[in-house]
């Protein structure tokens, strides 16, 4: 039974359950209530578990859609049907407002910013007048589907079902995809993912407002199947629950948040039974015991609960791609490697007086150099020297104090790692910034964002396969390239950091670069691979990319480059062809001290 015909199974049972003869309304009522939680834990597995922005307030999207139907239907007449789009436009739109707020926060300013607005929302649902107070609203229709009233829980029952599975299959879609990337991406690579392109703070409201979207349908839903909406369910005890579900059903898994939601669920409705029957009904124990019950599971299945259902399973039927088949769908990228021979030895990176300073210290000294066209350049120096910061200046990372950094004859001072990006300025990180737990094909690929199209609706439709297979096919290329071909398909944190490095290079090239900036490529490479790291340069070079890289081995760099920038304390000390730096008094002064 391959996992595809797992969820055909799940689905049977969804769709037999109301049809048992003799099964208790409460029961599918449940389910329901399964359904409806899990559709809020859908989204946030995407913003907490796989995003990294643990959100409490989730619980209060669903009360805006809720809330927005219960008005528009039961005091103004509207049919559900009319109601939904108005009810998940002002879901979305509060995500836009909270969200441009909020995902600008970090560390745990994050979390604490949702449930101040978690709480400040329950209470004002609360206080409003049209939303009838504490007392809500009452009256909502129930929903209809071709003429057949959905009062009956059976009935909702199937559409609940077919909301929730479809919101699984097209939220898996989306991860699977070019815009899935960046989003994986943010949890631990923003610095790089900026550095290719990705618009961190659009690609985190993106998420935020697709998880209140769920929540805001998961809303809709309620009331109509409730029929009578107060503020209650939408409040700070909600939201965590939501998170619980997320995380106790495995924080980056979606089908997870189906289990979170339905053990959660059921725990609840278990311990309110048989927590009274054991301790008396004048001590309320449930909650007590519902949160020791779910820290206890959380220490027994730290990853939550998904990966030991997927363990159960027989190993995933769908083989990865094949390198050879991938490769096979690469198309030749327009105008590149001729575009590069354009211009060869004209100045493509010029640095004037750049400065920078941090407080009193001058990490970088007014210093000035140019990268030309077909060249290799090297900005070497004793550590502390001021090299990586001076990196940091050219690809945005750092703001230049004083100076400018002009790229093809354009100004990129002040400008953001994105948008220098865009100009064809590719980067490698002193210390590595891989994604671990995605393949070495899926980081490489991240390098190629800007060259897809595809958005989001194409990715979650499946209608993104061509861009798709043309990103990985261009990435598999590169990892072919650097001669790791036969890694492609391992998670990109269980190679050796020599490998990692010639990774990032990879992922350097398939963003299809002008420019390439590489912090310390040798460093922790074997001889042979730094042997095959020259190689891989000096191709690049013959084909007119033009490389900037710091380097402390000195043997890799001086049998290399065409030029060298010698830092020291910030200070540019001397530049030149290696023959003349390796005997310059001034830099055998700074390496080797008096002893020169
Ligand atoms: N964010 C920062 N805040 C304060 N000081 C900094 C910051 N970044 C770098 N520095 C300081 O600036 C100086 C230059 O650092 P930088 O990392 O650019 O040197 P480097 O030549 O790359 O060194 P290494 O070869 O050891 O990586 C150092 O004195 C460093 O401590």
């Amino acid at each position: 039974m391959n996992q595809r015909l797992a969820l055909g199974t799940f689905a049977v049972l969804l769709a037999v359950i109301p049809l048992i003869p003799g099964m208790p309304v409460f029961w599918v009522t449940l389910l329901g209530n399964v359904g409806l939680a899990a559709l809020v834990a859908i989204g946030l597995v995407l913003l907490t578990g796989v995003g990294g922005m643990t959100s409490f307030g989730q619980a209060a999207f669903c009360g805006f859609g809720a809330y927005a139907t219960a008005v528009l239907t039961a005091t103004h007449g509207w049919s559900p049907w009319q109601a939904l789009p108005v009810a998940l436009a002002v879901s979305g739109f509060a995500a836009v407002v909270l969200g441009l707020i909020t995902v600008r926060l970090s560390g745990h300013f994050l979390p604490l910013g949702t449930m101040a607005w978690g709480l400040s929302l329950y209470y004002l649902f609360g206080k409003i007048e049209m939303l009838g107070r504490h007392d809500g609203i009452s009256g909502i229709p129930p929903l209809s589907v071709f003429g057949i009233s959905l009062a009956d829980p059976r009935a909702a029952h199937y559409l609940i079902w077919t909301v929730v599975i479809g919101a699984a299959i097209l939220t898996t879609h989306l991860l699977d995809s070019r815009i899935g990337r960046a989003i994986r991406a943010l949890r631990r690579g923003q610095i790089a993912a900026e550095s290719f392109g990705i618009d961190v703070a659009r690609t985190k409201l993106i998420v935020f407002v697709y998880a209140a979207l769920l929540a805001g349908l998961s809303g809709w839903l309620y009331a109509h199947v409730q029929r009578t909406v107060t503020p209650a369910p939408f409040g700070l005890n909600a939201g965590i629950e939501y998170l619980f579900m997320a995380v106790v059903g495995g924080a980056g898994q979606i089908w997870g948040a189906i289990v979170g939601a339905g053990l959660v669920t059921l725990l609840k409705e278990a311990l309110q039974r048989v927590v009274p029957a054991v301790f008396g009904t004048s001590v309320q124990l449930e909650g007590v015991v519902f949160g020791i019950a779910l820290v206890a599971l959380l220490q027994v299945a730290r990853e939550g609960l998904w990966p030991h259902i997927v363990g159960l399973l027989p190993a995933r039927q769908r083989a990865a791609p094949k390198p050879a088949d991938l490769l096979a769908r690469r198309a030749p990228v327009a105008g590149t490697d001729s575009a590069l021979e354009i211009g060869r030895g004209e100045a493509l990176l010029v640095l004037d007086q750049a400065r920078k300073q941090f407080g009193g210290l001058v990490a970088v000294n007014d210093v000035s150099f140019k990268v030309r066209r077909g060249e290799i350049v090297a900005l070497i120096g004793p550590n502390g020297a001021g090299k990586s910061t001076t990196f940091n200046l050219i690809t945005g990372v750092a703001a230049l104090t004083a100076g400018t950094v002009r790229y093809d004859g354009v100004e990129i001072s002040g400008t953001s790692p994105r948008v220098i990006a865009r100009h064809g300025v590719a980067r490698t990180f002193q210390h590595v910034k891989l994604n671990p737990d995605m393949t070495v094909l899926e980081n490489v690929a991240l390098g190629a964002h800007l060259r897809g199209r595809a958005g989001i609706l194409a990715a979650m439709l499946r209608l993104d396969r061509r861009d798709e297979a043309r990103l990985l096919a261009e990435a598999a290329h590169q990892i072919e390239r650097i001669g790791l071909g036969e890694h492609m398909m391992k998670p990109a944190g269980s190679l050796a950091l020599g490998q990692q490095r010639m990774v990032e290079i990879a992922r350097a090239l398939a963003m299809d670069p002008e420019l390439l900036l590489l912090d310390e490529p040798a460093a922790g490479l074997r001889h042979f691979e730094k042997t095959a790291l020259a190689d891989l340069l000096d191709r690049l070079r013959a084909e007119g990319m033009s490389v900037l890289l710091v380097e402390h081995d000195m043997g890799f760099v001086m049998g290399l480059t065409d030029h060298i920038v010698v830092l020291d304390f910030g200070t540019k000390i001397a530049e030149g062809p290696p023959e003349a730096i390796k005997t310059h008094p001034a830099v055998l002064e700074a390496y080797l001290g008096g002893a020169a």
